[in-house]
């Protein structure tokens, strides 16, 4: 840990858990909380909302780099606003979710997000002791250097089952939408099997407690082996 400041990066691929669950962690550690896929999200719906074709690269990524985009940290309201709008809801949409992968496949706008997401978890560590960070390519670009980093996975029978129960859904509805927005994200960042020094968490048979308890496990023993070392 660098200097008392605790920062943990988990990665995953769509429904596994990892945002109720990061939530819960930063919650009960008492540190900050950065969802750095609400900030893709929020690119794909400042440039839609400002009538730019999502397929138009240079755009895109001129969005990306203007986007008067402010993150809540707090994650019992972690709200995300654009020019004072607050556009949680907005941003959560079906339609988004079927558009963002255009957004987050766009490089240059990986490598304007790469560097607004390191120095959020930076300030944010710093302003709260801490900062759960939770995403695709946390454990690998992003953060690398976390103290603790964690591949949440589950079966794509239960992630379909936990989506579709969390959006009163047939699961087949929500498969399509699954499975292409993994396979499309998956073309550019490692979130489908762990890195070198990643910690995976499997949470297919864990209900939401024993997930949030075994990422803590994964803390704990990533932040001793540190101290330890
Ligand atoms: N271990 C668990 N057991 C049962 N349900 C869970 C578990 N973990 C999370 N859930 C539920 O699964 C749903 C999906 O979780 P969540 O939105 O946190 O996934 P996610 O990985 O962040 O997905 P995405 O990347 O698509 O945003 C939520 O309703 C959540 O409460
Ligand atoms: N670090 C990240 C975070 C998210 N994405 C992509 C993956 C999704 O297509 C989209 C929205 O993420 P979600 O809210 O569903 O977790 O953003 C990424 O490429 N890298």
């Amino acid at each position: 840990m660098t200097e008392g400041r605790l920062i943990v990066a988990i990665d995953g691929p769509s429904g596994t858990g990892k945002s109720s669950v990061s939530k819960e962690v930063a919650r009960r550690l008492g540190v900050g909380y950065l969802d750095t896929g609400a900030m893709y999200r929020a690119v794909a719906w400042w440039a839609q909302h400002q009538g730019i074709d999502l397929t138009d690269q240079v755009a895109v990524a001129h969005a990306a780099e203007t986007i008067p985009l402010v993150m809540g940290t707090n994650p019992d309201d972690p709200r995300v606003s654009v020019d004072d709008i607050p556009i949680d809801q907005q941003i959560r949409t079906s339609e988004i979710s079927e558009v963002v992968s255009a957004v987050a496949t766009n490089l240059a706008v990986r490598s304007t997000m790469k560097k607004r997401q390191r120095q959020l978890i930076n300030q944010i560590a710093e302003a709260t002791g801490g900062v759960v960070a939770e995403g695709r390519d946390i454990t690998t670009v992003v953060a690398p250097f976390a103290d603790a980093r964690i591949l949440m996975t589950a079966s794509e029978e239960v992630r379909m089952g936990r989506r579709s129960k969390e959006l009163a859904v047939d699961a087949e509805a929500t498969r399509a939408q699954i499975v292409e927005r993994d396979a499309k994200d998956s073309t550019v960042a490692q979130f489908l099997t762990a890195a070198d020094g990643v910690i995976t968490i499997d949470t297919s048979d864990l209900d939401f407690e024993e997930s949030v308890a075994a990422v803590l496990g994964a803390i704990e023993a990533s932040t001793s082996a540190i101290a330890g070392h």
